[in-house]
């Protein structure tokens, strides 16, 4: 699904508007009827107590005007506040004029910003995309009078003080919602870390905009869902043998962080490659023999570090880093292997903690390599970002310079392509947050590229499936009893259905 700026949002209204020779109102309308139709399938009027919708003085206040009506209209306890303005949209006042007489209209004011009771349903419809600048006055004493009272706020489009697309100041005023509804498109603004404690969870609300404008629109942003995967992962072929789907090489582990090189292996094997075979320290060969019995294990001369290359030939992708360790000996395999490579490479954790160190092995960087950094990580590579905007700015920058995709890892995983193009992965729960859940995913990249998937679709079914397993995993042992070990497990179910069906 593509991510729209605000003004491809309204270019979007503008193309369906002529497009089906529709006015602005029966857009509004349309968006309206689908926010209410949202919130009455989800509480009764009993459940939502009386209602008290925000309205601002552009189309935004016009969106809560017209659910103010049609909620009214299906027996919803419904009060309006409005902010007072000088310049309020047409679409607002013709739909101020079209709100039932019985509805309670108030315009705030300083000394009137109506009482919230705790609890209380209220739908923010104070701003939305045409912000202009951080809100101050009376804007602004509404927003923190709604944020200091226990109500429950549904935003519409975008909780009103954030911005769509673009970065503001640390102190602005917004409000914090615990749903966000929107429509056709998600925002930019929902898929950054710091926005979460206002944006709440996101939901968004197809309004038939035109489709023709939609898919000829450009955009460098992508919100990546299981349609932008179809056809991208194929069905085994029916004579395979295991040597049709490539033998991965995994580098990994260290002593006490064998079971980093144990999980990565895992999440390998899991994810389709024809053979693996992983490069330990000698205190980690039983451990992998007893628990991967399906890789061979090649032991390194050195007992706790990865000190040798072995012979890569035999290999179709490899996999370097979970577990690795910094010293000298893993440093020194990491140059040999960024110089002799000839096969695509994945690069996580320790063997990106190397690159950091040592900078100028970073041009010596295959072109198409993946690397899956997490942020702290990821601030090693390419320095401190000021925000997630910068952080992404950052990001692009990164991809470019070194021809590299970079999974910048975390909710809503974010890769970077060398075109400058970003995906924002729409899988996975915080029960991933727990140790090893990396190694998993450096596994599965690497056997994909293994058999073999191009860069993109390595990394972008990759990241998917990753997290998808996590959620059917969470499913089975609830997010905080989740382990890595269990997304692991879950790839197989994940890979599948994602997998092109035989049509007849
Ligand atoms: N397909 C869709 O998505 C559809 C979208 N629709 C809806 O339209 C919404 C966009 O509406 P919109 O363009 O009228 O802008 P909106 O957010 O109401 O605010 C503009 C008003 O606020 C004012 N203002 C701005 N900043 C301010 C500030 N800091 N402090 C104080 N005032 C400030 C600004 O005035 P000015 O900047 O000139 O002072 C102007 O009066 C969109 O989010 C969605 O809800 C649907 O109806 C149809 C389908
Ligand atoms: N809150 C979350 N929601 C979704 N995915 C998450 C969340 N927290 C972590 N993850 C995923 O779990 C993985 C954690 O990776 P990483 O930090 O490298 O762990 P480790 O180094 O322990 O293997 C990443 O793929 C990340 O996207
Ligand atoms: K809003």
């Amino acid at each position: 699904m593509k991510i729209f700026t605000a003004a491809q949002t309204r270019a979007a209204d503008q193309a369906t508007i002529q497009s089906e020779g529709i006015s602005s109102e029966a857009l509004m309308e349309r968006a309206a009827t689908a926010f209410t139709d949202w919130l009455t399938a989800r509480l009764s009027p009993k459940e939502a107590g009386e209602i008290l919708i925000l309205c601002g003085p552009g189309n935004n206040g016009g969106d809560g005007l017209v659910v103010a009506r049609r909620l009214y209209g299906r027996d919803y306890t419904v009060r309006v506040a409005v902010l007072p303005s000088e310049n309020k949209s047409g679409d607002f006042q013709r739909n101020f004029q079209k709100l039932p007489p019985e509805v309670i209209v108030t315009e705030l004011s300083a000394t009137n910003l109506l009482p919230i009771p705790a609890g209380a349903l209220v739908i923010d419809a104070l701003f939305g995309t045409g912000l202009t600048r951080p809100l101050e006055g009376l804007a602004a004493a509404v927003v923190q009078h709604l944020n200091a009272a226990q109500a429950r706020v549904v935003a519409v489009d975008i909780p009103s003080g954030l911005f769509s697309d673009a970065p503001q100041p640390a102190d602005s005023i917004v409000v914090r919602a615990r749903h966000t509804v929107s429509f056709e498109l998600p925002k930019l603004a929902f898929m950054l870390p710091h926005n979460a404690e206002y944006v709440g969870q996101w939901h968004v609300l197809p309004i038939d905009l035109d489709k023709k404008f939609i898919e000829e629109t450009a955009t460098k942003l992508h919100f990546l869902d299981a349609a932008l995967l179809a056809g991208r992962l194929q069905k085994r072929a029916r004579f395979a043998h295991k040597g049709t789907y490539g033998h991965a090489l995994l580098l990994a582990g260290s002593k006490g962080k064998i079971g980093a090189a144990v999980l990565a292996a895992q999440a390998c094997l899991r994810s389709g490659v024809g053979l693996l075979t992983l490069r330990v320290p000698a205190v980690g060969y039983d451990v992998v023999q007893t628990a991967v019995p399906e890789a061979m294990c090649l032991t390194d001369p050195a007992a706790d570090f990865v000190s040798e290359l072995p012979d890569l030939t035999p290999y179709s992708s490899i996999g370097i880093g979970p577990g690795l360790g910094k010293e000298k000996a893993p440093q020194q395999v990491l140059a040999q292997l960024l110089r002799e490579a000839k096969v695509p490479l994945v690069l996580d954790a320790d063997a990106l903690n190397i690159l950091a160190e040592n900078r100028e092995l970073l041009a010596t960087l295959p072109p198409d390599s993946l690397l899956t950094p997490h942020p702290k990580e990821f601030e090693r590579l390419a320095g401190p970002a000021r925000d997630d905007y910068h952080r992404l700015d950052l990001l692009r920058d990164f991809c470019q310079k070194h021809r590299c995709y970079t999974i910048l890892k975390g909710a809503n995983t974010c890769l970077g392509t060398p075109d400058g193009t970003l995906y924002f992965n729409s899988t996975g729960n915080p029960g991933m947050a727990t140790g090893g859940s990396g190694d998993v995913l450096t596994g599965i990249l690497t056997a994909l590229r293994a058999q073999p998937l191009s860069p993109l679709d390595a990394a972008l079914i990759g990241i998917y499936a990753h997290g998808r397993a996590g959620d059917l995993a969470a499913q089975v042992t609830g997010e905080a009893g989740l382990v890595a070990g269990d997304i692991a497990r879950f790839i197989g179910p994940a890979l599948e259905e994602l997998t092109t069906k035989e049509s007849f």
